[in-house]
């Protein structure tokens, strides 16, 4: 019996909206299904591939900056010819791109790549609903981005009120008239979504998107790179084997550096009862969470990405090397200005949104005093 090609998804969206949320929620719930994936982070610490976990073929990671701006698909061929090939026995690949990185130019590389073993298998778009309107603003080539999805969706639903999803689902609508897309909280989406569907969407089939393959395919390789929203965003990276101070750590979440609107990593609190595991720090657009997990054989330290349109590069590095040090073993209180933005995941659907501050997620300057919390409520659990 001949095999079917192993389809190729794309998970695309803007920083921060929920990509690796996603992923992770995907293969969790694969139901038997086998899917490896390939993760492409724009830092230059893949902090993604480090929290994606349970992927079937292993999490593959594509280095060298963002992949929608490599101009030869060597890399991505071989990696996607290794995860197709039958004796990997894998049902599907997803591929999560960087918040920046250009869809059309991901979809170039991904039918670029795609041998006799694997076919695209479409682009999923992930959306920040509370961001989307100001993220618009500052980067209306967004807009296109949603405009060549095949599934859009608008995720961090219980963060807004119903006006600001009708809105959501007025610009979704109007960019990409024919997409299916979904209104989520926490990216929860079943994986028959993208893959089911993926492997009845026809290859060829141009009139399902506003923008067609022939269109893509056609697109000058060459294209001026200051459309794509790398022109505008830097990075930098803090890598050091040293502890942070806890009160330091949350003092420049809340503070961010000047054009800082992504900050992820995980960092090492050389606590008792914090060392043991690694602190996932995720803020986004001045939304703070933080979460913990087991190192998992990795020698703890601190890895701390910032990406920002018009960052200060300067001024970030000298915020991420005032973070570093020993937490004062006497401070009692230290810890908790980080372990107050501690939330479980919800579990709530659309109609019981739930708000920001049942969240934990409110960005409490540092002047009030976490100490004042309820303790037992923002430690770890
Ligand atoms: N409140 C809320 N937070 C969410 C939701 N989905 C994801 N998040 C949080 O948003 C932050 C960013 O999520 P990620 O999944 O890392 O986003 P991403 O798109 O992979 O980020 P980049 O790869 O950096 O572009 C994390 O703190 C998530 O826990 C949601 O539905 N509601």
């Amino acid at each position: 019996m001949t095999r079917r090609p192993v389809p190729v998804v794309i998970l695309a969206g803007f920083l921060g909206a929920g990509k690796t949320t996603l992923l992770n929620h995907v293969l969790s719930h694969a139901d038997g299904r086998r899917i490896g994936v390939l993760v492409n982070d724009f830092g230059s610490i893949n902090v993604d591939a480090l929290l994606v976990s349970g992927a079937a073929g292993g999490t593959l990671t594509l280095e060298n900056g963002c992949m929608c701006c490599t101009t030869d698909a060597d890399g991505l061929g071989e990696a996607v010819a290794s995860l197709s090939a039958p004796r990997a026995g894998l049902d599907a690949i997803l591929i999560e791109a960087s918040g920046i990185a250009e869809p059309s130019a991901l979809i170039r590389l991904v039918l670029a790549a795609c041998g006799p073993t694997a076919s695209y298998g479409g682009l999923v778009y992930v959306i920040d609903a509370p961001a989307l309107t100001t993220t618009l603003d500052e980067f209306p080539a967004i807009a296109g981005h949603i405009a060549i999805a095949d599934l859009v969706v608008c995720n961090k639903a219980d963060l807004v009120d119903d006006a600001t999803l009708d809105r959501v689902r007025a610009i979704v609508v109007e960019a990409n008239p024919t997409a299916s897309s979904l209104i989520v909280t926490d990216a929860a989406v079943d994986p028959g979504l993208l893959f089911d569907e993926a492997a009845h969407r026809p290859v060829d089939d141009g009139g399902a998107r506003q923008l067609s393959f022939d269109e893509l395919l056609a697109a000058d390789h060459d294209h001026d790179h200051d459309d794509h929203l790398h022109a505008a965003f830097t990075s930098t990276a803090l890598q050091t084997a040293d502890s942070v101070d806890p009160r330091r750590l949350a003092r420049f979440l809340e503070r961010p550096p000047t054009g800082a609107y992504r900050i992820k990593g995980e960092v090492l609190i050389d606590l008792p009862g914090h060392r043991d595991r690694a602190h996932v720090i995720q803020a986004v657009g001045g939304i703070v969470r933080v979460s913990t997990a087991p190192w998992s054989g990795r020698v703890p330290s601190t890895s701390l990405v910032v990406i920002g349109a018009g960052l200060d590069v300067d001024e970030a590095d000298a915020a991420l090397a005032g973070v570093v040090g020993a937490p004062d073993p006497a401070d009692a209180h230290g810890i908790l200005h980080v372990t107050r933005y501690i939330a479980e995941p919800s579990t709530r659907s659309i109609d019981d949104p739930g708000s920001a501050e049942q969240w934990g997620l409110q960005p409490g300057g540092v002047d009030s005093d976490p100490s004042a919390d309820d303790a037992e409520g923002v430690d770890e659990p």
